[in-house]
């Protein structure tokens, strides 16, 4: 098998401008209570780093941990929580915090689970939003860019446990011989 090849989608100057306006937009929405932002491990973490200290808002950090992908750029559809929430989140304004949305099974499962501790309110952040698999009804609240297709990779978001560290995002291309 080749090489896959890397087609750039979003530079990292981009992803900076779309960070810091997703932090604007949050902050002004969540005011002065702030809330608890939950990072979804674990390709959510380095958007996740990024994204609070664009908050200027009171701000309590945790991680979920869930899994489904694997080695595949399909996903198992089945969702398993590796880690569950520690903060208390009952009454409070709780941002589920993601590097994607592609099939929506993920976070489906994730605001359905953290929906059961009753928090006062619970929005969607994803840094990618990709709509064209979607298959179950989620409503992303804050999207930082709609992308059509595509296997994507960088700034967290992996295949096969590699590419997370690049600083733009990428399309994953397998070039057959
Ligand atoms: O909308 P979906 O089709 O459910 O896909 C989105 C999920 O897939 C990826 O996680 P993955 O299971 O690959 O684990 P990872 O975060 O550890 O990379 C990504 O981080 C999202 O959590
Ligand atoms: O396009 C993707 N890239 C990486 N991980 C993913 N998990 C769901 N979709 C994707």
């Amino acid at each position: 098998m080749s090489m896959p090849e890397l087609v750039p989608v979003l530079s990292a100057q981009q992803v900076e401008e779309i960070v810091v306006a997703l932090g604007q937009r949050i902050s002004s929405d969540f005011g002065e209570k702030g809330g608890v932002a939950v990072c979804v491990l674990k390709g959510a973490f380095v958007f996740f780093a990024d994204l609070i200290r664009t908050l200027t808002i009171p701000v309590e950090v945790d991680f979920v941990g869930v899994a489904s992908y694997g080695a595949q750029t399909e996903s198992s559809g089945n969702i398993e929580l590796t880690k569950p929430i520690e903060s208390d989140i009952t009454g409070r304004q709780v941002l589920v915090v993601e590097d994607i949305v592609d099939t929506g099974a993920t976070a489906r499962f994730l605001l359905d689970y953290l929906g059961g501790f009753e928090p006062a309110r619970i929005n969607l952040c994803a840094f990618l939003d990709k709509r064209e698999r979607r298959n179950h009804a989620v409503r992303v609240d804050y999207s930082g860019h709609v992308v059509r297709d595509g296997f994507l990779v960088g700034y967290g978001l992996d295949w096969n446990g590699c590419y997370r560290n690049l600083k733009g995002i990428h399309r994953l291309e397998q070039n057959n011989p």
